[in-house]
C-alpha cells in the first residue's frame, strides 16, 4: 500500500513572507493527519526560505505525538547556517522515522535530479552509515533515467526515492508513456536490489493515479507544492481526502 506523507514546506513559505506565525505550519500539519495523511515531510533548506528549524523541532514532536512518519529531506552535505544546523544534527534532535537524501545545490529553487551513486558513493556511504545509526530508514533521491539505481543499496540505503519530476513534465504534456516505462523499469531494478521504493515531485492529484497504476509497489508519495496548491480552493481536509482516494483507486 502507498502512504502519503504531506510536504508541508510551502505553508512555511506564505507565513515566511509576512514573517509570524500564520498561517501555521504544525496546525497545517495536523489537519493533513487528521484527514487521514500517513506522514509529514520537510524540506529545510539552508537559506531557510521556508521550513526553519525551529518548524522541524515542533513537527516532530507532532508526529512523534501521533505515531506517525516524520520525514526530514535534504542535503546531507550542505554546512550549517545561522537558522539552518545541519541535516546531519536535525536528524539527531528530532529523530525522524525516515531521512531522505538529496543532491541539492546551494540555493537551488527547488530539487531537480537525484544522486550519481557511483559519483558519489565514497561520500554518500559514511554520512548514510551515520543517519541509520541514529535510528533513521535512509532513502536517497533517485533519477530513473540514470543507470545504477541498484547501487544505492550497497551504500546502506534502504529505499530510493524517484524523482518524479520529469514524469510530471510528460504528464502535462500528454505524453506520458515513455516517462512510466522508465519510472517502472527503475523502479523494478531498485526492488530487485531489495530497495523500497517512495517517489516525490510535482505529483498531483491529476497525474497521481497513472503514476501509481504504471509503478510497481511504490511505498510512500510525498507531495507538497500541488496539494497546498489545491488546498486553496478546495481545503486541506477535502484535498488529502483526494490524494487518499486516488491512491485507495490505484490500488
Ligand atoms: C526532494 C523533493 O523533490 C522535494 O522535497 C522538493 O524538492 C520540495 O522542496 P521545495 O519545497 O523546496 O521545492
Ligand atoms: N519529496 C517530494 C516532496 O516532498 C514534495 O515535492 P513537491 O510535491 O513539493 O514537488
Amino acid at each position: 500500500m502507498t502512504v502519503l506523507s504531506v510536504n508541508v514546506n510551502k505553508i512555511a513559505v506564505l507565513r515566511n513572507s509576512r514573517g509570524g506565525a500564520e498561517p501555521d505550519v504544525v496546525r497545517a500539519a495536523r489537519a493533513c493527519l487528521d484527514a487521514g495523511a500517513h506522514g509529514i515531510t520537510v524540506h529545510p533548506r539552508p537559506d531557510a526560505r521556508h521550513i526553519r528549524d525551529y518548524d522541524v523541532y515542533a513537527l516532530a514532536e507532532l508526529a512523534h505525538a501521533r505515531g506517525v512518519e516524520f520525514n526530514i529531506e535534504g542535503n546531507p552535505f550542505a554546512p550549517p547556517r545561522a537558522g539552518y544546523p545541519g541535516m546531519l544534527e536535525l536528524c539527531r534532535q528530532t529523530r525522524p522515522a525516515q531521512a531522505t537524501l538529496v543532491p541539492d545545490g546551494d540555493d537551488q529553487l527547488t530539487s531537480d535530479h537525484g544522486f550519481d551513486f557511483q559519483r558519489d558513493a565514497d561520500t554518500l556511504r559514511p554520512r548514510i552509515a551515520e543517519l541509520r545509526e541514529l535510528g533513521c530508514r535512509i532513502s536517497v533521491f533517485a533519477d530513473a533515467d540514470r543507470d545504477g539505481i541498484e547501487r544505492a543499496a550497497e551504500l546502506g540505503a534502504q529505499r530510493v526515492e524517484l524523482y518524479t519530476g520529469p514524469y510530471a513534465e510528460a504528464f502535462a504534456a500528454g505524453d506520458a508513456g515513455a516517462a512510466l516505462a522508465a519510472f517502472a523499469d527503475a523502479a523494478r531494478r531498485a526492488q530487485a536490489a531489495g530497495l523500497g521504493v517512495n517517489a516525490g515531485h510535482d505529483l498531483s492529484q491529476a497525474n497521481l493515479g497513472a503514476f501509481l497504476r504504471a509503478v510497481p509497489d511504490v511505498l510512500e508519495v510525498s507531495i507538497g507544492h500541488a496539494l497546498i496548491g489545491e488546498a486553496l480552493y478546495d481545503g486541506l481536509d477535502a484535498t488529502v481526502r483526494g490524494y487518499l482516494a486516488v491512491i485507495a483507486g490505484a490500488r
